[in-house]
């Protein structure tokens, strides 16, 4: 009996789901054998984050704070997700981006914790024994990545775990899906990165990077057996190099739950950002015409979202392509380009060549420029002053992550067009007066979206993910958007209110899968009120 409860009480400790450290009480202390494994004292939730705060402030380095919070996660997961949940302005640029892109670039000499799911080439054909070893009983959501492109890093290989990790804890933190039904994984079929796989400490398989049908049946082995343990999960595609993308998305968005983050999360975002710039500038969204930095998921899957929004107001297809114009690494994506990708054919317009950006924006004359292209400053000061000489009231988005790689930062954008821009970045820019004005710029970051539409898709076990619930979740995040907040420049909620908007995202997007037969309950009379009950939240 005595060995029993022992056991018991050292595993509750050793279980980060279930220990609650200082906070478990006298009762609980003697009901499961804790007694003396813990100091007399027994601490408040708001005592256990005072402790954790005074730690983190030892810290200059954002990534030393991570390390904090990451010790956390790997202990006590509810006074992590208290920390996210109750400090989120502070927390999230550590478990996400920025910080997330250090993480990934040191996450070989950070390693420390087993966490998610690693699938390698080498286990092919033997995925299923692998998905059997999870301890997970149920999982409502995986985000999966197989590092190619991690943020605008590049191929960071299996170093690109920490992307997963931090997304999920975003759904978590965000949207409240349970922790303990989550989780991250990385397929490794090998990096073409020379550092790692130069680097005694690569955690990867070290090998050049598979392709082709190597690469295609290690993910659908995967998916198979994800699904065939947890069949009705949520799979989401996170930071794939932009051939695997498009080409996962087009093989799995009809048959299966899934989406692409960069390519439809980054569109809702970015279409929301648009309903508000709309808002401020008094302008109609269908004369809006935008010219993208880049030509990859993100820009295409913007544009394309773009478009079924035009769509869905009633202008033709063709007409509304006309509205989206690409810039690529070859320079303005026209219609006498030959061997382009299929993403970018319908924006390969009757165009005048352009080899720079500047002349492009001339020729173009956009109410709004686009920067998904990880290419810093390349929203330079030119740039910039000419967006402000077309528009009264210029379109900036900078969504390049980590902040290293936006296009540019707030201040360049506000002070280049004398406080008129309205801008959104995808990394988190600080406050600044410009022009005697105080500016807020949010960030238009699929956070907002993502966590809130998986909610949305768990809570009424919804089949499929269709463009339409994409639309919902940029309307409803744009409905969110308060006059105070365009005043001062934000064109997105407060992220302290982050944890509302994705009740709001998840209740709209489960109302939409009622309404198009694509859930797997039966809808409850109050949504709102049953996806909010349905959320965890840390004690
Ligand atoms: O992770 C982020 O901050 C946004 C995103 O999906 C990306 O940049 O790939
Ligand atoms: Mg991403």
């Amino acid at each position: 009996m005595t060995e029993c409860k022992t056991t018991h009480g050292v595993k509750k400790l050793g279980c980060p789901h279930l220990n609650r450290g200082l906070a478990f009480t006298k009762e609980e202390r003697a009901a499961n054998g804790l007694e003396g494994l813990l100091p007399a004292a027994v601490s408040t939730g708001d005592e256990q984050v005072a402790r954790v705060k005074e730690m983190m402030n030892r810290f200059e380095r954002p990534l030393d704070k991570f390390l904090v919070l990451d010790s956390l996660h790997a202990t006590d997961e509810n006074l992590y997700f208290k920390m996210l949940v109750e400090h989120t302005d502070e927390c999230m640029p550590l478990v996400y981006t920025p910080t997330v892109g250090e993480v990934c670039q040191k996450f070989s000499h950070i390693y420390r914790y087993p966490r998610g799911l690693f699938v390698s080439l080498e286990q092919k054909g033997r995925v299923a024994e692998l998905i059997a070893n999870c301890p997970q009983k149920d999982v409502d959501v995986i985000v999966v990545t197989d590092g190619q492109r991690i943020l605008g890093l590049g191929d960071l290989g299996a170093n690109g775990m920490g992307i997963p990790v931090g997304k999920l804890s975003l759904y978590t933190a965000c949207a409240g899906i349970n922790p303990a039904k989550t989780l991250p994984v990385t397929i490794d079929v090998g990096t073409n990165n020379p550092e790692n796989l130069a680097d005694p400490l690569y955690i990867g398989l070290r090998r050049e990077r598979a392709t082709g049908a190597d690469f295609d049946e290690l993910v659908d082995e995967f998916i198979t057996e994800a699904r065939r343990r947890w069949p009705n999960v949520l799979i989401q595609f996170e930071d794939f190099g932009n051939h695997n993308a498009f080409a996962l998305l087009e093989r799995y968005r009809d048959k299966i739950l899934c989406f692409n983050d960069d390519i439809q999360g980054t569109a809702a975002v970015a279409l929301a950002g648009v309903y508000s710039a709309v808002r401020v500038s008094g302008r109609k969204f269908s004369e809006q015409r935008f010219l993208f930095l880049g030509a990859g998921e993100a820009a295409t899957g913007i544009a394309d979202l773009i478009v079924d929004a035009l769509v869905d107001e009633g202008m033709p297809r063709e007409e509304a392509r006309k509205h989206c114009a690409l810039f690529d690494s070859k320079g303005l994506v026209t219609a006498n380009r030959t061997g382009l990708a299929a993403n970018k054919q319908p924006y390969a317009h009757d165009l005048p060549d352009c080899t720079t950006f500047l002349e492009a924006v001339k020729a173009i004359r956009p109410t709004g420029i686009v920067g998904v292209a990880a290419q810093p400053k390349a929203f330079n000061e030119e740039v910039l002053a000419e967006m402000a000489a077309i528009n009264e009231r210029p379109i900036i988005f900078a969504l390049s992550n980590p902040t290293s790689r936006a296009e540019c930062d707030a201040e360049t954008a506000y002070r280049a067009t004398e406080g008129r821009a309205l801008f959104a970045s995808g990394s988190p820019f600080a406050p600044v007066d410009v022009c005697g004005r105080h500016f807020v710029p949010r960030q238009g970051n699929n956070s907002y979206v993502f966590p809130g539409l998986g909610l949305g898709a768990v809570f009424a076990n919804a089949r499929m993910m269709p463009t339409g619930m994409f639309l919902t979740a940029a309307r409803e995040l744009a409905a969110l958007v308060s006059e105070e907040d365009l005043a001062q420049g934000s064109l997105y909620p407060s992220l302290s209110e982050v944890r509302h908007v994705s009740m709001k995202i998840g209740a709209a997007v489960a109302a939409y899968a009622y309404e198009h037969g694509l859930a797997g309950n039966e809808r409850p009379s109050d949504i709102e009120a049953a996806v909010a009950d349905f959320m965890y939240r840390p004690e």
